[in-house]
């Protein structure tokens, strides 16, 4: 069957680490004779260069006319102080997940054992492994809740956000939460604030309730401070991990710190699933577009080629390419090519830079 995505590599290294992407995706189309169209468009900072606006109509025409969008990543310095609403952030990444309603974002945190240096936490503390998987609720949340903006409170000036969830958004994440650790090690973690936020409040009473459907699940619930520290202290101890909007932006990245680098960790933004098991989805790198590393071709090209890997599985059905990819990413680590974020001068590794790295995981595709 053909298929049409569209790619948006965005800005800073986004087109840089894209690149590698799509050359990996030309190797597996041939290896499994996929018929995918890839095209191009303008998103972000690059689209506000060109044009004045960070989601152009016709980027958004040409997502709409495909099965998936590999997005890159967006922002970056140059554009930081344009009004709010015009920047790529907001303007483009946040009105993308809202518009094709993709409010199960699944961000996968795998420390690989041959990374174990490369994470900042004690190896004695990770020697089992890191294998996390978090289910952060993407669509709603302090990022989507109204009222939000400047106003004047008690005589000066202010600013709000609101934060809310409807009884549906929760039960909605949930269920692929539950399903997701039913596939995994059946352990599931609620992180939530309930001990303060009445929307946490809610979010737990849904979680307990959705849960009597997966009685073969363990659920638990933390704290989001709290769960921040028990992700260092014991991280092996995690499975699945299921919370809102902002507490799940910020606990994924300590995951892939924890991981080694935010430049090793895909993720993909999932709309409801349809009857052939399939999504619609967006698929991007956990980290963002790197200014400080931008345009010096040594970006870690590995989250950008899973997040291809699992546009392959999840929206196109492709999931002997998609394991293919997998394989000869963790093949091209066990074999000591490294990065230079995920590089720790060990005996048997090979600093590589972004094209480099790549050409080791087409090697071994
Ligand atoms: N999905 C997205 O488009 C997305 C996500 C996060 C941040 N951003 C935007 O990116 C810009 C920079 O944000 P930031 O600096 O807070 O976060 P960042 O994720 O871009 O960078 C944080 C650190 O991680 C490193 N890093 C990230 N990806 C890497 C890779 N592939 N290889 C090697 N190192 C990597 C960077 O060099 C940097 O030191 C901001 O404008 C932010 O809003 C975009
Ligand atoms: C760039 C920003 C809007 C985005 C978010 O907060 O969701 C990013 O940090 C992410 O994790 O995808
Ligand atoms: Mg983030």
């Amino acid at each position: 069957m053909a298929h049409t995505i569209a790619v948006l590599p965005g800005d800073g290294i986004g087109p840089e680490v894209m690149d590698q992407a799509l050359r990996v995706l030309d190797s597996v189309k041939e290896k499994f004779s996929l018929e995918v169209s890839a095209t191009t468009h303008l998103v972000g900072g690059a689209a506000i260069d060109d044009s004045g606006t960070p989601l152009p109509a016709d980027t958004l025409a040409a997502c709409e006319a495909s099965d998936a969008i590999l997005f890159g990543s967006v922002g970056g310095p140059k554009w930081e102080n344009l009004p709010p609403d015009i920047q790529p952030e907001r303007g483009a990444l946040l009105p993308l997940r809202k518009h094709f309603g993709l409010f199960a974002n699944l961000r996968p945190g795998v420390c690989l054992p041959q990374l174990i240096d490369a994470s900042p936490v004690k190896n004695e503390l990770i020697s089992e492994g890191f294998n996390v998987l978090c289910v952060r609720e993407l669509t709603g949340g302090i990022y989507f809740g109204t009222p939000k903006g400047r106003e004047e409170r008690e005589g000066e000036e202010a600013a709000i956000d609101t934060m809310v969830y409807r009884r549906s958004e929760i039960e909605r994440i949930a269920h692929v939460a539950f399903k997701a650790a039913q596939g995994r090690d059946k352990r599931l973690t609620s992180v939530d604030k309930a001990n303060v936020l009445a929307v946490s409040v809610l979010w737990r009473e849904v979680i307990e309730e959705v849960a009597k459907q997966y009685p073969d699940v363990t659920l638990d619930h933390l704290y989001v401070d709290n769960a921040a520290m028990q992700l260092i202290r014991r991280a092996p101890d995690f499975d699945v991990i299921v919370t809102g909007n902002l507490f799940g932006d910020i606990l994924s990245d300590e995951m892939a710190m924890i991981s080694g680098s935010l430049g090793m960790l895909p993720s993909a933004s999932l709309a409801e699933i349809d009857e052939k098991g399939l999504s619609f989805g967006m698929y991007e790198p956990s980290g963002g577009s790197a200014p400080d590393i931008a345009g010096q071709g040594i970006a870690n090209p590995v989250a950008q080629i899973l997040s291809l890997s699992m546009l392959l599985r999840y929206s196109l059905g492709a999931v002997e390419a998609a394991d293919a990819i997998d394989a000869a990413v963790a093949k091209t680590i066990e074999d000591g090519f490294r990065t230079g974020d995920i590089y720790s001068k060990s005996e048997g590794e090979t600093l590589a830079n972004t094209k480099e790295i790549t050409d080791a995981i087409l090697e071994r595709l």
